[in-house]
């Protein structure tokens, strides 16, 4: 068997997606998610220009190798773009596999070590008020775990929350990136509030998310774990910029908050001191970021040995085909701890058609044959690119900061 055809289709059905089909000379195709938010074109430029003519003519079922061959053969080694790219080979390839042997991915990669996967939804609100009204209708919808970001009073615009009551949180949200103003001290100061506001109305049993964007520095950070333990969350995400890996021993010293990092990680090597160290508890990387199922099994792998858990980022950024190829890896992988979700828009959902579903807070894996997504080429068409940005981040006297 030989792969034929390989290209990238470029949609916007509401925000931009990326997505690379590989088809079989006997017929038989899978597709994989590339989709890089803000530098999507990146990583079609690196498929189409570098990678789909190296796949032509090569077994589609020596998954492993053709691994290899674009990870050590490009001799540039990680880095997200790179990484994006191989991970969209990989899904598609894990795809093929799958749909050969008749069955769906989760059976390959092992079976079923869970009957659902619970995931958490995101909860914005311009105030606490309205995020706790945010959280209430979640809860209403079956959520048993819930992502809690809110306004902060006299920071105009902030991370994850949407800028109209009733619109969706998007990121990506102008041409080129808008300035937003931050300030640690006044988030600092009423973030506590917040989750002591949540614990009240909604009592123990819910699961409580929250997450600093990278903002602050590791003794910041410390403070902020150390003033919502009382409110038990779930985890705290992406507290601080991980390049300093070593910045998290003081944050642990100090705190029994929950840690998650790595959405912005690509690569094993990425989290080596912190998994070592046990100075993190979840790991953040998508499929679709960090080199497909073939490499990210490795990286669960390496957490389980210091009971480190999945917790996969699970925005609109990525699209369907990496949630549906998660929900695949999260119904196998033993040390599993939650998945993210945001809700696609009803036009991705009808581009990118799928069988997994949701049920009472959590995800139930379909048994389609392959990892049970996807895409409608027609529909696509009728949504072309649009250029859209991150934002960038500034302190109130003008410093670039974090974002
Ligand atoms: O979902 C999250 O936890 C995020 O932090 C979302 C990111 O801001 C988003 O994916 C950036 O593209
Ligand atoms: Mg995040």
């Amino acid at each position: 068997m030989k792969i034929e055809n390989a290209y990238t289709i470029v949609t916007s059905p509401g925000r931009n997606f990326v997505t690379l089909k590989i088809v079989t000379d006997e017929g038989v195709y899978g597709i994989g998610d590339a989709t890089l938010n803000g530098r999507e074109m990146a990583v079609v430029a690196y498929l189409d220009e570098h990678v789909v003519p190296a796949l032509i003519g090569r077994d589609p079922q020596r998954i492993e190798d053709i691994w290899h061959y674009l990870y050590r053969g490009a001799y540039w080694r990680r880095g997200p773009v790179t990484m994006s790219a191989i991970a969209a080979v990989d899904l598609a390839l894990w795809d093929i596999k799958a749909k050969l042997a008749g069955m769906p991915l989760y059976q390959l990669l092992g079976g079923k070590s869970r009957e659902r996967v619970m995931t958490y939804a995101h909860c914005t609100g311009k105030d606490i008020d309205t995020c706790l009204e945010e959280v209430e209708a979640h809860v209403k919808l079956g959520y048993r775990a819930v992502r809690v970001q809110a306004g902060i009073p006299g920071i105009a615009t902030i991370y994850g929350v949407a800028k109209r009551e009733g619109e969706r949180y998007e990121p990506a949200d102008s041409e080129l990136p808008a300035e937003h103003v931050w300030s640690t001290e006044k988030y600092l100061n009423h973030v506590p509030k917040l989750f002591a506001a949540v614990r009240e109305r909604f009592g123990d049993d819910l699961h409580v998310l929250h997450d600093v964007h990278h903002r602050l520095t590791p003794i910041e950070a410390a403070r902020l774990g150390k003033a919502v333990e009382p409110y038990h969350l779930f985890w705290l995400e992406d507290c601080v910029p991980a390049e300093n890996q070593e910045g998290f021993r003081l944050i642990r010293q100090h705190t029994t908050t929950p840690l998650a990092v790595g959405e912005v990680f690509n690569s094993i090597h990425d989290y080596r001191e912190l998994l070592e160290n046990q100075w993190i508890d979840y790991i953040r990387t998508p499929l679709s970021h960090g080199g497909g199922i073939t490499h990210m099994r490795r990286v669960a792998d390496l957490a389980g040995l210091y009971h480190v858990r999945t917790g996969f980022h699970g925005p609109t950024d990525l699209s369907p085909v990496c949630l549906g190829a998660a929900v695949h890896f999260d119904t196998w992988v033993p040390n599993f701890g939650i998945q993210e979700h945001m809700s696609h828009t009803d036009e991705t959902d009808a581009v990118f058609p799928h069988d997994y579903r949701f049920e009472e807070g959590h995800f139930i894996v379909g048994e389609t044959p392959g990892h049970g997504v996807d895409i409608d080429e027609e529909l696509a068409k009728q949504y072309p690119y649009k250029r859209a940005s991150l934002p960038v981040n500034r302190l109130e006297d003008g410093t670039l900061w974090h974002w």
